[in-house]
């Protein structure tokens, strides 16, 4: 798939501090992919510095086969984290008035907005001023205006940050319509039951730099072992004697016993002991949840073969 986004060995300090070392990763034309990191990451600094709101120290943005200056950032939209819309202005005006900053025909926009506005509940908010709208009908709107010009590339830095279960709903299918029609998309997000749901790709950063990178599927093969959640009074010991059990976590009658890498479900499941106490048991694969909590505590729990420490 055609790279519209090719992030090249990006650096940046603030004074003497370094916030970003060496990030490199690519947006595909039609993906969705996630940007992920614990709060002070560098995510925003990574997002700032494609948008052009800073310059890297090092490495480069490059879109398409533009660079710095030269990127059309009419082809590129965005959502910042900061939810700025201006206040005593009609909603439709105002989202007029970012499509034509970014050179796009107004009756489409028009055109464009009534139909969003509709697809998300706000028919008739057109005409209303920014003030008069509750936080989540603001951040929709906010979202319609990054998107109303047809962007290539579209930016959403924590998208669904105060959106009800509904609103939030709308916007996962909308984001995925969107990368369905070829817009590349570079999503930050806290959520990652939503991004393992969403998502195609994933940069993780940690302390500015990269800790993992790949598809959701390479992810969880490298990064996701299985574990089993038994529900019964167990003795530990008889636990931890168990075929590829890497470690076991006990509170009261509920075991998880984490599993190696190599083992082999029904196999593992047929030489469990006559003896075992089970009420409950389920077998799941490590979340990204989880995945992400090893990485921004340190824990190492997973290293990069997948192996679960104890
Ligand atoms: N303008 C600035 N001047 C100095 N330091 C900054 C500036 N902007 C960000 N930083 C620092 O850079 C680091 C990364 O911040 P950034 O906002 O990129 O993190 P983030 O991953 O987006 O975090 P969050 O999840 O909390 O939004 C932090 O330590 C922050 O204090």
């Amino acid at each position: 798939m055609e790279n519209i986004l090719t992030v090249k060995e990006l650096g940046k300090s603030f004074k003497e501090t370094r916030i970003l070392q060496n990030i490199s990763f690519e947006v595909r034309k039609g993906e969705i992919m996630a940007i992920l990191g614990p709060n002070g990451a560098g995510k925003s600094t990574t997002i700032r510095n494609i948008m052009g709101i800073m310059y890297p120290d090092e490495g480069s943005i490059v879109f398409h086969n533009h660079v710095e200056n030269e990127i059309p950032r009419n082809k590129i939209g965005y959502l910042p984290e900061e939810r700025g819309l201006y206040k005593n202005v009609k909603v439709m005006d105002m989202i007029l008035y970012l499509a034509e900053l970014k050179d796009y025909p107004i009756k489409k926009a028009k055109e464009r907005a009534l139909a969003y506005l509709a697809k998300f509940g706000l028919e008739g908010k057109d005409r209303v001023s920014v003030e008069e709208l509750s936080k989540g009908m603001g951040q929709k709107v906010q979202f319609i205006a990054s998107i109303i010009h047809e962007p290539e590339l579209l930016i959403l830095d924590e998208p669904f940050s105060g959106l009800d279960p509904v609103s939030q709903e709308l916007f996962k299918k909308e984001i995925r319509e969107l990368a369905n029609n070829g817009t590349a998309i570079l999503l930050s997000s806290h959520q990652m039951n939503v991004v393992e749901e969403l998502c195609d790709r994933l940069f993780m950063i940690h302390r500015g730099q990269k800790v993992i990178y790949g598809t959701m599927e390479n992810v969880k093969n490298q990064y996701a072992n299985f574990k089993c959640t038994i529900k019964g009074r167990n003795d530990l010991a008889l636990l931890e004697k168990l075929s590829n059990v890497q470690r076991v976590e006990q509170t009261e009658d509920i075991s998880i016993l984490y599993l190696t890498q190599d083992v082999i479900v029904p196999v593992w499941l047929r030489q469990l002991p006559e003896n075992l106490h089970i009420q409950e048991l389920s077998i799941d694969r490590i979340s990204l949840h989880e995945i992400f909590i090893d990485v921004a505590t340190d824990q190492h729990i997973l290293d990069e073969g997948g192996a679960v420490h104890a």
